[in-house]
Order: structure tokens, then C-alpha cells, then sequence
């Protein structure tokens, strides 16, 4: 598939947050998308995923055959999605039976994820890199091509951020997307940046402080 964003504005709480940004991804590329706190990044990505109404552009893709954009697309984000009282064998089978197209079993996601101990524990006993990691799972039990990870390290170890390395590696040699918005290098090879919202300030932090927009 292949994403196209084009003039595409955005607008909260009556604040423009940015305007004007046009990019496009297609089969096996990463986009990082950085920015300062609030310069819009999860607000991008939550357009790009059909749950944000843009101010103004448009967002469309291109080789999807009948379906629609929502259903050609994983979101991993802040809220984790799971529900603590099922266990996280269960809450991959949930998101698999939900999502459609099924890929890995969630033994295997797990597996994958270094997570195969905690399958029979809810999920509401687990560390928060823990259920980080039965969040990221779940792009391996369903199969989509792209990929929209908000912060997809937050919580995750070192060994851990590997993993989810060599997952998107894999992901974009089989032809995948992965739009990732994120303050740290994501051992995204060869992908591109997309830097939102005004330039971090080089003054010194006081005088950085006082230009932002607070209000
Ligand atoms: N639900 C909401 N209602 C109103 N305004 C919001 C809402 N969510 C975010 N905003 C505002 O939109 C702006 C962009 O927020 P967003 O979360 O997209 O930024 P970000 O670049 O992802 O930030 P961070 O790096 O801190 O995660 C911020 O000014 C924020 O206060």
C-alpha cells in the first residue's frame, strides 16, 4: 500500500497545531516522525489512524483493493488497549478474532516478544515494559501493512528495544509501512524524518521556556 498525506492541518481545542504538512510512504519505507512535546506527533498519527478529523487536507492510500484505510493499519499508542482482567494469551486472541487476516498464534507472539512466562497471567499483574510488549505483540498476530506506533519504546528495556527493532526490520523486508512517532532513535534504518511544529529553541532553557506556548 502506499499512504498519502497532502496539506494536511491540524486543529485543537481551537489551536492550530500545525498546517500545510504533505509527505508519502510506501512499500517498506519508516517514517519518523519527531517534534517537540505538543508539537502534534500523536495528534498526526491518530488522523493518519481515522480517529481525528483533519482541519483541513487529506489523508488517502493507494493499492488497498476494497478495504478501507482504518482496516490496513495497526495502532500501538500511549493507552495500551489491553484489559487487565484477561490474560495476555487472551487478549491477543481478542484482538486476532477482532482484527481479522490472523498471522502469528499468540504463543508464538509472545514467543516473539520474549513474553511466552506471562501468556496465562492477566494483564493487570504485569510490569508496564510487560504490557508494552503484549501491546506490540498484538502487530504480530494480525496481519497489516502499515504500522502506527506512538512512542513504541516508552517502558521498553534495552533488550526489549531491540526486539522491537528487528520486528519493523522484518516488517518493512516484507514489504510493511511503519510510521512512528518518537523522541529516540528507533534503530529505524534508512527512514526518513518528518519534524512537526516549530524548531526546538537553541536559547538557554529559561529563555527556551519562556517562548513556549503554554497557553
Ligand atoms: N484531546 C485533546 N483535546 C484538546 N487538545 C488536545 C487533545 N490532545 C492533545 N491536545 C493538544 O494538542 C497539541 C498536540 O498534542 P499531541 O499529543 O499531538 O503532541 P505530541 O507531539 O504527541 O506531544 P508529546 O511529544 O508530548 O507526546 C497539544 O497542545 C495538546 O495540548
Amino acid at each position: 500500500m502506499r499512504l498519502i498525506v497532502e496539506t494536511l492541518a491540524c486543529r485543537r481545542s481551537g489551536r492550530r497545531i500545525f498546517a500545510g504538512l504533505s509527505f508519502a510512504v510506501g512499500p517498506s519505507e519508516g517514517l519518523m516522525v519527531t517534534g517537540r512535546n505538543g508539537a502534534g506527533k500523536s495528534s498526526l498519527l491518530a488522523m493518519l489512524a481515522g480517529r481525528l478529523k483533519p482541519d483541513a487536507g487529506s489523508i488517502r492510500a493507494e493499492d488497498i483493493g476494497e478495504a478501507t484505510l482504518p482496516e490496513c493499519l495497526h495502532v500501538v499508542g500511549h493507552r495500551d488497549g489491553l484489559k487487565s482482567a484477561l490474560t495476555a494469551a487472551e487478549n491477543l486472541e481478542f484482538a486476532r478474532d477482532l482484527l481479522g487476516s490472523p498471522a502469528a498464534s499468540p504463543k508464538e507472539a509472545l514467543e516473539a516478544m520474549g513474553l511466552p512466562h506471562v501468556a496465562r497471567l492477566p494483564v493487570g499483574y504485569l510490569s508496564a515494559g510487560q504490557r508494552r510488549r503484549v501491546a506490540l505483540a498484538r502487530l504480530l498476530v494480525c496481519r497489516r501493512p502499515l504500522w502506527l506506533l506512538d512512542e513504541p519504546t516508552a517502558a521498553l528495556d534495552l533488550a526489549s528495544q531491540g526486539v522491537l527493532a528487528g520486528l519493523m526490520r522484518r516488517h518493512r523486508a516484507e514489504g510493511g509501512l511503519v510510521v512512528a512517532a518518537t523522541h529516540q532513535a528507533l534503530g529505524l534504518e534508512d527512514a526518513r524524518e518528518l519534524r512537526i511544529g516549530p524548531a526546538l529553541s537553541t536559547a538557554a532553557p529559561e529563555k527556551a521556556l519562556e517562548s513556549e506556548d503554554w497557553l
